[in-house]
Parts: structure tokens; C-alpha cells; sequence
């Protein structure tokens, strides 16, 4: 099935007037790294951009400095958190990253796996979206990327029923799918999105719309992991009409896709077709 625009819009939290910070959902960020610093901006700002309670950012020295540098409203004080976005911007994780990342995949609160976390599925105790593109998913599965870009959406599946995970599969056209055998696309997205850092800001958007609907994740089952499925497609929807408002036919850096978030979210809601 194809996931539209008024699908997304039953997936956006809206605050209400007894909300606060907390109640809204904090999301923990554990990305970046010495190599990939930027990615953890990316992400935090894409996060704080879908709209979340709390961004708490975890990560090496440098790229917190970057990340406080363009967020100071991020913090990177230890606490609890409703939802985590973990390795973009990771290589292989070093030791000390491993301990970390697996200590949130511990948490058994719903989490984004992109990039250098993606090694680390098996122990995730909590619901999960993981995040690979086509070259990722075949070093997961042992097939070769080709065989992947060729037939996507079964891949995808195939992918959610081995890992036991959620899978969003990236490309021009990205796929969702639960181990359960729920499957949902998006429309093909404007191909200027085909830029480094671009993935590394959807998980950010995803992240977000994770932490604003853990409560209604707690429960686990069939009914959560449809629910996954579904903030899964939004978070790919809202990453491609940002890109499409940031663009209009045009290249564009990924902050600018990021600053395309607000009123994109803002045009789901109004019920404003793109
Ligand atoms: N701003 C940031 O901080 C950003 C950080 N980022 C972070 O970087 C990390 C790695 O991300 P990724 O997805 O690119 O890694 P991956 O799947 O391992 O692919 C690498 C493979 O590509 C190939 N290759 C290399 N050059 C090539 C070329 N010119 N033309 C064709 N092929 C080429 C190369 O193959 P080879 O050189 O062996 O032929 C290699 O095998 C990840 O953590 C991500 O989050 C990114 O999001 C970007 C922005
Ligand atoms: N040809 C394309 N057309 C449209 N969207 C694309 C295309 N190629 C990649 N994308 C999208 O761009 C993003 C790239 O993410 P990713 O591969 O993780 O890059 P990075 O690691 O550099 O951030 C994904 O959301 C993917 O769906």
C-alpha cells in the first residue's frame, strides 16, 4: 500500500494544552563520531525541527560541541529518555560506543537503528525501526546490493522477517516492512535527495515522531509494530516533501531540507495535499 500525505497526518502528535516537555517525549541521540561529526547535527536538527519534548544528545566530545553549537536548547546531561535514534554518522563503534549503544538498546524503549548501530539489531530488547540502504541491508543479509536495488519492496520484507525488526529500506522509493508482513511505500521521492547526509537527517525525523508516540509503542504486539510501520512511512513522507519544498526543482544542503521540516508538518496537519 502506498502511504499518502493524509495517511502521515494521522501520525503527526499535536501538543496539547496539559503537555509539557516530558509528557511530549524526549528523544536520547547517540551519532557521530570523530569521523562523522556532522551527522549528529543532522539528525538533532532534523529531531527538534519534526517537533519532540527534548532532544538528549549522547556522543563524542567534538560532535557534541557542534551539535550544542548550532542547538543550545539539546541536552547532553545522562537521563531518561522515551525514544533513541542510534549510529548515523558511526563507523564500526569502538569499543566505548559499543558499551553505550548497547546500553540503550537495553532501554526497551522504541529505537532507530541507522548506519554503525546497525551491526547491533540482535540486541535490541525494545520495538525498532532499522535504517539501512540497499548496500547496508546486503551486508546484513549477506546478498549483493544489486540483487537488493532490483526488487526493493521484497527485499524489504524478506529483510523484516529475518532481522524480526522493522525495516525501512532507503532509496528512490522507500520501503517499509514489520516482521508480521505489514508493507508500506512512499511515493518515488526528487532524486536531488541523492546527497550525503540526507539519510542521516530522516533518521532524525523518525526519531522524533518515535519519542512523540512512545506511549503508544509500550504495548508491543501486532498493534505496535503496525504503528511502527506507519511512523515509519511518515517519517520517509515528511522527509521528501521537505525536500521537495527545500528544492523546487533545485539542489539543496540538507539543513535546508531540515528547515523545509516545520512547514511541511505544519501543511500535513492543515490537510494541504503537496
Ligand atoms: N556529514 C556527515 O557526517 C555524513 C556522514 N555519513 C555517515 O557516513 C557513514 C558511511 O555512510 P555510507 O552509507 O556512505 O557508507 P557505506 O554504506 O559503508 O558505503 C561506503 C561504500 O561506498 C563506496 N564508495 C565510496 N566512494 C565511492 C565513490 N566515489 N563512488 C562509488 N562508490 C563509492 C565504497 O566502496 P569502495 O570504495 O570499496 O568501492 C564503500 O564501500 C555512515 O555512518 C553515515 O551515517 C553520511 O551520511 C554522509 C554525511
Ligand atoms: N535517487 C534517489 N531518489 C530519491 N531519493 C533518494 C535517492 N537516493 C537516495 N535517496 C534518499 O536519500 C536518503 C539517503 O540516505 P543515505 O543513503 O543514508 O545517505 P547518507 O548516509 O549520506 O545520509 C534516503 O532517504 C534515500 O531514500
Amino acid at each position: 500500500m502506498e502511504w499518502s500525505p493524509s495517511d502521515a497526518a494521522t501520525m503527526i502528535a499535536r501538543p496539547g494544552a496539559h503537555d509539557d516537555k516530558y509528557s511530549r517525549g524526549v528523544l536520547g541521540v547517540m551519532t557521530g563520531s570523530e569521523q562523522y561529526p556532522g551527522a549528529a547535527v543532522l539528525g538533532v536538527d532534523s529531531a527538534l525541527r519534526t517537533g519532540v519534548g527534548m532532544v538528549r544528545y549522547r556522543g563524542p566530545e567534538r560532535a557534541t560541541n557542534l551539535v550544542l553549537q548550532r542547538h543550545p536548547e539539546a541536552v547532553t546531561a545522562e537521563g531518561r529518555v522515551q525514544a533513541w535514534l542510534l549510529g548515523s554518522g558511526m563507523g564500526e563503534p569502538d569499543d566505548d560506543m559499543r558499551r553505550m549503544l548497547l546500553d540503550a538498546l537495553s532501554e526497551k524503549v522504541p529505537t532507530v537503528v541507522d548506519a554503525g548501530a546497525l551491526g547491533l539489531l540482535g540486541h535490541a530488547s525494545g520495538p525498532v525501526v532499522a535504517t539501512p540502504h540497499a548496500r547496508e541491508l546486503g551486508r546484513l543479509l549477506g546478498v549483493e546490493p544489486d540483487e537488493i536495488s532490483a526488487d526493493p519492496a521484497r527485499w524489504c520484507a524478506v529483510a523484516a522477517e529475518r532481522l524480526g525488526a522493522v525495516v525501512l529500506l532507503k532509496g528512490s522509493r522507500t520501503h517499509v516492512a514489520g516482521p508480521r508482513g505489514t508493507r508500506l511505500a512512499c511515493a518515488e521521492a526528487t532524486p536531488w535527495l541523492a546527497t550525503a547526509g540526507t539519510g542521516d537527517a530522516l533518521g532524525g525525523i523518525l526519531g522524533a515522531l518515535l519519542a512523540t508516540h512512545s506511549a503508544g509503542l509500550a504495548g508491543g504486539g501486532e498493534e505496535a509494530e503496525r504503528m511502527l510501520v506507519r511512523l515509519a512511512a511518515t517519517a520517509s513522507l515528511v522527509h521528501s516533501l521537505a525536500a521537495l519544498r527545500a528544492s523546487g526543482g533545485a539542489p539543496f544542503t540538507v539543513l535546508e531540507l531540515n528547515a523545509a521540516i516545520p512547514q511541511t508538518v505544519a501543511g500535513l496537519l492543515s490537510g494541504i495535499a503537496e
